[in-house]
Formats: structure tokens, C-alpha cells, sequence
């Protein structure tokens, strides 16, 4: 350990934490109901070095709204949103948003008694991008995760794709739709298992046009036949923006879903079940009370662990 990680960590000394995962995606949380702990980027990659910390794809601290500028905003519109997720990747860079981790988030609340979501009820949750609703599901937790949108309209429509991406073992730079989820998506579809599987995703894919603020990039293999029990199926692997490969990604599920649907035309179901290393995700369609179509996520959520920084 270098003596700035050992230093780091002596500052947090104290500090009380849990460890959890959706699907294998897995996250530090602390809980700061009154916004008293400034995790730093270096404080938050130290906590998440899975060799000399404790290990984790990102960090999310639990926080009131009110103790925040961007959740004061969100509070002013959705007086509800009592609760912030402040979600940072594991090398400290700070992302709008992630699927897994607010079921993971909502989880850890309940755990921690900091709120209730009985049957049949919902949860208002802040992040930054936007107040996400989540109640409980078969299989978990369910968030609606608003509406998607392309990255480039202008292409998408023109071309169907709008980007090109390659990765170690791929032999020739591939087509890729980019899907912003509140994060950045970029969606490469590959034809068969063995071409995921020998998809080298140790560093990051190059992706043209170059994303300004860099992008999760999700290869996909649609199932054959891709529509099986009125659900569409798809394969993914995902390399993430401040992270890299992980089990598993929420949004990067949605927007392989989206664009997956959008590929295969009218017709294409509104259910899809969503294979990852971690296991399986469920995206489903719907047009929302806003009138717009909006992205639900389901899936599980679980704690691992419960500890104090030494
Ligand atoms: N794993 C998350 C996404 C986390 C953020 C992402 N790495 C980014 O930088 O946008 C998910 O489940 O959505």
C-alpha cells in the first residue's frame, strides 16, 4: 500500500460502510444522512481497490437531498426525493447515474432504517439525472428509469448507427448506436457467443467519434430466435467509463435493450430479459403518465457485509 492510500485511509478511520451488489455490480455504501463525510475521488478509488481496499465498481454514498446543491434543485420539483444517491465510480470520476446500484442504494436504506417501501408502494430516489421512482418487483426492485434518448438523433435516424467501435479480438472495427440513459451508452451488436467471448475488454474500446465525456460501451449478442415466452433475449458484456469490465450495468442493459429493439423494427416486444456475467436483468417499455415512453429495470439487489474503516 503506497503511504498516500495508508493515509487516505486513516482519515475515513471510523467510518462505517456496507458492501453489496446488483447482479455482481458491486458497491461500497456509506451512509451520510446529513452530508458530513467529503468522500474525495482519491478517498473513493482507495475504497474501492479490490486489493488494498475493500473492492468495489463504484462508491454510493446515501445522503439527504437537502444536503446537497444538485439534490436542493431536485427537491424544489419532487418534495419526495428525500434521499441522494451519490454514485462515483471505482477511480473517483462521478457518473449521472447507475441502474444496479440505486435497487442496491434502496436496499441498503431499508437495511439501514432510513426508510420503509412496503408492498404496493413507491420510493422517490435523487440522482444526478433526475428523481428515479422504485418499487418492489418479482425479481427485486423495479426503477423506472424515465425516458431514453439517442446521443446523435441526426444519425441514428439517418443510418440506424452513428459511431464505430472496436476492441482487442475483434478483427475490424464495428457499427455502434450511442443511447444516453442519463449516462453515455454506446451499443455494439456482435453475431454469435464465441465473438463475445473472445472480445477482449481488459482495456478500453475505442470508440470514433471520440464521446467528449467518454462512454460505457455495451457489446450485445441478440439470442436466435430473439423472441422467445413474448420476451426479446439478449447476451451482453460491458466495459464501463471509470471502471472497466463489470458483471454487470443497469443502464448499460436499458440501452442495449433500446437499441437492440430499435434494430429489429415494428414488432419488436416491449419485455427483455438481459443476460450478463452477473445474471439477469429485466427491461420493459412503457408509455409512462407523462405521456412519453419511458425504461423500467428490475432485478435483485444484495448485501454482503457490514463494517468500520480500521
Ligand atoms: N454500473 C452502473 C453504471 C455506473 C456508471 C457508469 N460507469 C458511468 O460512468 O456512466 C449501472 O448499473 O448502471
Amino acid at each position: 500500500m503506497t503511504e498516500s492510500s495508508s493515509a487516505v485511509l486513516r482519515s475515513l478511520t471510523g467510518l462505517a460502510f456496507s458492501k453489496g451488489h446488483g447482479t455482481g455490480n458491486d458497491f461500497v455504501l456509506v451512509a451520510d444522512p446529513n452530508g458530513e463525510h467529503q468522500i474525495n475521488s482519491a478517498a473513493v478509488s482507495v475504497l474501492c481497490d479490490r486489493h488494498q481496499g475493500i473492492g468495489g465498481d463504484g462508491l454510493i454514498r446515501a445522503v439527504r437531498s437537502e444536503h446537497l446543491p444538485e439534490g436542493r434543485e431536485l427537491l424544489e420539483a419532487v418534495p419526495e426525493a428525500e434521499w441522494f444517491m451519490d454514485y462515483r465510480n471505482g477511480d473517483g470520476s462521478v457518473s449521472e447515474m447507475c441502474g444496479n446500484g440505486v435497487r442496491v442504494f434502496v436496499h441498503f436504506l431499508l437495511d439501514q432504517g432510513l426508510a420503509d417501501l412496503a408492498e404496493g408502494k413507491s420510493l422517490s430516489i435523487g440522482t444526478r439525472a433526475g428523481v428515479k421512482v422504485i418499487t418492489r418487483s418479482e425479481d427485486g426492485y423495479a426503477v423506472d428509469m424515465g425516458p431514453w434518448e439517442f446521443i446523435y438523433p441526426d444519425q441514428a435516424a439517418a443510418k440506424a448507427t452513428d459511431s464505430v467501435v472496436n476492441a482487442a479480438g475483434l478483427e475490424v472495427p464495428r457499427p455502434a448506436l450511442s443511447i444516453s440513459m442519463g449516462n453515455p451508452h454506446t451499443v455494439v451488436a456482435l453475431a454469435e457467443l464465441a465473438e463475445l467471448a473472445a472480445t477482449g475488454l481488459y482495456e478500453a474500446p475505442e470508440v470514433e467519434p471520440k464521446p467528449v465525456n467518454g462512454t460505457n460501451v455495451e457489446f450485445v449478442v441478440p439470442a436466435e430466435p430473439l423472441v422467445h415466452n413474448g420476451a426479446g433475449h439478449i447476451t451482453m458484456r460491458v466495459h464501463e467509463r471509470g471502471v472497466g469490465e463489470t458483471q454487470s450495468c443497469g443502464t448499460g442493459a436499458c440501452a442495449a435493450a433500446v437499441a437492440i429493439r430499435y434494430w429489429a423494427g415494428a414488432g419488436a416486444p416491449d419485455d427483455w430479459r438481459i443476460n450478463v456475467p452477473g445474471g439477469t436483468v429485466n427491461v420493459r417499455f412503457f408509455v409512462a403518465d407523462d405521456g412519453r415512453e419511458h425504461v423500467e429495470l428490475s432485478g435483485p439487489a444484495t448485501l454482503v457485509a457490514r463494517g468500520v474503516i480500521a
